[in-house]
């Protein structure tokens, strides 16, 4: 029997990580923030040329969309974040559901990992809701550092997300990713070994 996980939690909690040791284990993997980015990269269903007639050619260098820009812009407006999301989310909401599908001919757990699963109601694709638990602190120290952003920048992306206590309710498993990396390593090999492995 097959079973779908939907890995989410706050932006730089660790999801990529724990997916990378989950994908070292065998499973197939999804990353919800590469399909936003095909989306837009090839206009997929027309997705660019309705983002430029919202939010106007400031966010664009000539035809290449300027995705630190239009971030800056929508990550401190949250009634902005929504016009976006209206856009993306139905576009993106298919190809998952897709692409899902897909992955199971060839594996028997396939991990969705999207920092807005609850957001976007992507928790109806998947069995069970694994959430990534780490503190604002680290979350932007850890978000700095990958992305290189300033600090008000780094906090308006954090700030910008479903707060992570509502994450935990939907959670059938958590993972605490508050301490070094090895300490979350042997949560995800238990969590493979007890709940994944033999699907
Ligand atoms: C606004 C955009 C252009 C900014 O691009 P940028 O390259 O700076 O960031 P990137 O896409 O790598 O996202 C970084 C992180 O931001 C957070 N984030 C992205 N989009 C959203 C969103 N709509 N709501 C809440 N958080 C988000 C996630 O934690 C994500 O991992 C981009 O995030 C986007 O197109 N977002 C809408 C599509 C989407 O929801 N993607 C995320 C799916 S999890
Ligand atoms: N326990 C940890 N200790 C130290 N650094 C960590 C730990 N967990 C993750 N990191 C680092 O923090 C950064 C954010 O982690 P990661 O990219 O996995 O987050 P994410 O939840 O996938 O973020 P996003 O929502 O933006 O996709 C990465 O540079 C990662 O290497």
């Amino acid at each position: 029997m097959s079973i779908d996980v939907g890995l989410t939690g706050n932006i730089a909690s660790g999801k990529s990580m724990i997916s990378g040791m989950l994908r070292e284990y065998g499973a197939a993997v999804l990353d919800a923030d590469s399909v936003g980015k095909n989306v837009l990269a090839n206009n997929v269903e027309g997705a660019l040329e309705q983002v430029r007639s919202s939010f106007g050619d400031g966010i664009f260098d000539g035809k290449q969309l300027n995705r630190h820009l239009l971030g800056n812009l929508v990550f401190g407006h949250p009634d902005l974040l929504k016009e976006l999301n209206d856009i993306m989310v139905p576009i993106m909401t298919r190809l998952v559901a897709n692409e899902i599908t897909i992955l199971h001919r060839t594996s028997t757990v396939v991990v969705l990992d999207a920092a807005i699963l609850i957001e976007a109601s992507w928790q109806n694709l998947v069995d069970e809701i694994w959430v990534v638990k780490a503190s604002k602190n680290e979350q932007l120290e850890r978000l700095m550092t990958r992305d290189h952003l300033a600090r008000d920048e780094a906090i308006s992306r954090i700030e910008a997300q479903m707060p992570l206590a509502q994450k935990l309710a939907y959670a059938d498993v958590i993972i605490d990713n508050t301490m070094d990396v090895e300490q979350t390593r042997k949560q995800v090999e238990m969590l493979w070994k007890t709940r994944l492995q033999n699907r």
